[in-house]
């Protein structure tokens, strides 16, 4: 899998794809970044990559040729593309869209904008504009982050051998159950009983109604199509919880 992100701040990908899980993901060769500077598509002595908006206000805009410049030079391999405007506008972004991009297996391009945003014509080079939820950034850079990162944990080996990234219980559609790791008590906040048992199969029953619970609580919007053995253990919940 591999990315490409245009963006005025290298420094910020560069730094974020060097630790955890995506920089050894990258170190493994599973996937590649490659990030491109704007101000290295420019065409003037200063890299000027914003100028003043037409109709007046506030602010500056991204001029539409660095970008254009950069398209051109990194489409030039001919190499098939998805081109990503990140932006407050976006389609809402999820572990479901997550997945399609993987699945797609094309290069994603990221496009991160800063200032008061990219000149409008831009759209006519991007094919799908995203946003990582309602709220507004300084620029795309994080949320290009966030489209890299939950990517690169579905790829066959990124996560390595013992974990997988269909461990992950918002893959199965729920939120997570609690972790705990030593000390046993802190605080006078012990560890429930249930997970120093050794009793795997109630380990696994205790995780999947603390996740209920979690979700009832938080996300009832995800509690959907339950099984009937899930349906079984809300109904449990619900039943301790109006005791
Ligand atoms: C003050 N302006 C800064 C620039 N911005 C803007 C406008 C257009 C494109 C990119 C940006 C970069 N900002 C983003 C990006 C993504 C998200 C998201 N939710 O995915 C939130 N913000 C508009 C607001």
């Amino acid at each position: 899998m591999k990315f490409e992100v245009l963006t005025i701040f290298p420094e910020v990908i560069e730094c974020y794809l060097k630790h955890g899980v995506v920089g050894r993901a990258l170190n493994k060769g599973i996937a590649e970044v490659k990030v491109y500077n704007l101000r290295d598509f420019t065409t003037d002595r200063h890299r000027k990559v914003d100028d003043y908006p037409y109709g007046g206000g506030a602010g500056m805009v991204m001029q539409i040729e660095p970008f254009y410049n950069a398209l051109r030079h990194i489409k030039s391999d001919g190499i098939p593309r998805k081109v990503i405007l990140l932006s407050p506008q976006g389609r809402r972004f999820s572990q479901r869209i997550a997945k399609e991009f993987y699945k797609e297996e094309k290069t994603l391009t990221l496009i991160c904008g800063r200032y008061e945003g990219i000149d409008e014509r831009i759209k006519a080079f991007v094919d799908e504009e995203i946003s990582i939820g309602d709220y507004v950034l300084s620029g795309g850079e994080l949320a290009a982050l966030v489209i890299i990162d939950s990517v690169v944990r579905l790829i066959p080996g990124a996560l390595g051998d013992e974990l997988s990234a269909e461990e992950d219980s918002f893959m199965k559609g729920f939120l997570d159950y609690p972790h705990y790791t030593r000390p046993e008590e802190f605080e006078g906040m012990r560890v429930p009983d249930i997970l120093l048992s050794g009793d795997h199969k109630k380990i696994a029953l205790w995780r999947k109604k603390e996740a209920l619970r979690n979700t009832l609580k938080n996300r009832p919007d995800l509690l959907k199509n339950l099984s009937a053995e899930d349906m079984k253990i809300l109904k449990e919940l619900c039943s301790e919880i109006n005791k």
